[in-house]
């Protein structure tokens, strides 16, 4: 049984804007998969169905499903699909600006006795020795990459068998995009999640998850393993802008486009 299934999704937002169409993907457990695309393909609208959160934008499932942990979730609050397991890191790095790491990630273990919560927090500064240097500072001061491993710090006090990431890599170094890869990579293994990463950078993500779903446009175009996928000239070049000619300029052209139910 996989861990996360979504069946012919379709969502819209505000009754009317048609996000996904069609939209089916698997993740077993243990799984790391990857959802590539551009802009506006609607790899966060599928982030959001997953993770419960579509109200919050105004938007709903239409048809289809989602089964997480062997229960259909297509309309449940994320209040239970959390309690399912399911933690998803949101696009944009939402941390408590104004609190202290050390207050985020309490704040992240509220619902954990003081023993557990002592016990991953210590692991969380043995996996990121840089936040325990700066335990004491206010999130919002932090570089990009610290309030990744902040966000992936608080995910893990949240204790999920699923993790979904958005666009971990955004505004980061390759440097340190590659260490967000690495850190994500040791988690899964370490801890034997499901990962769901959602990326543009689709060289990144080729490093550490062996299925990808490639978007455009609302639906799926592309299903295969990594390998398949960098074999594969189009995908690479028109949908993940990494080809030889056109490069991103290309798949840009496919931005934010919206259809209309
Ligand atoms: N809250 C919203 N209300 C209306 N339309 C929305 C909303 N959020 C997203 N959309 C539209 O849904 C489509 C899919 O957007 P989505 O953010 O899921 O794409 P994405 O692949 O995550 O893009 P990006 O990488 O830029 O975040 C786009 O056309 C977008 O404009």
């Amino acid at each position: 049984m996989a861990e996360i299934h979504v069946e012919n999704l379709k969502v819209v937002y505000r009754g009317v804007i048609l996000a996904l169409q069609g939209v089916s993907l698997r993740a077993g457990p243990g799984e790391a998969i990857a959802l590539l695309g551009p802009n506006g393909a609607g790899k966060s609208t599928l982030v959001r169905a997953m993770a419960g959160l579509l109200p919050q934008y105004d938007g709903r499932v239409l048809d289809g499903k989602i089964v997480i942990a062997a229960q259909d979730t297509s309309h449940a609050p994320a209040l239970k699909v959390a309690s399912l397991g399911l933690t998803a890191i949101l696009e944009g790095r939402p941390v408590f600006r104004y609190l202290t790491v050390l207050e985020n990630l309490r704040a992240a273990a509220h619902r954990l006795g003081a023993a557990r919560r002592k016990e991953i927090s210590d692991e969380i500064f043995r996996r990121f020795p840089r936040l325990y240097e700066r335990r004491n500072e206010q999130a919002g001061y932090l570089s990009g990459g610290e309030q990744q491993m902040l966000l992936l710090g608080m995910a893990l006090l949240t204790e999920p068998k699923i993790l979904v990431v958005d666009e971990p890599s955004l505004g980061l170094s390759p440097k340190l995009v590659e260490e967000v890869m690495r850190v994500l990579d040791e988690l899964r293994r370490d801890k034997g999640l499901t990962l769901v990463l959602v990326e543009q950078n689709a060289r990144a993500a080729f490093q550490i998850v062996e299925r990808v779903y490639v978007m455009e446009q609302g639906r799926v175009v592309f299903e295969g393993t990594a390998q398949e996928a960098q074999a594969d000239a189009d995908v690479m070049e028109f949908y993940l802008g990494a080809g030889a000619a056109g490069g991103f300029a290309e798949a840009k052209r496919y931005r934010r486009r919206k259809r209309w139910v």
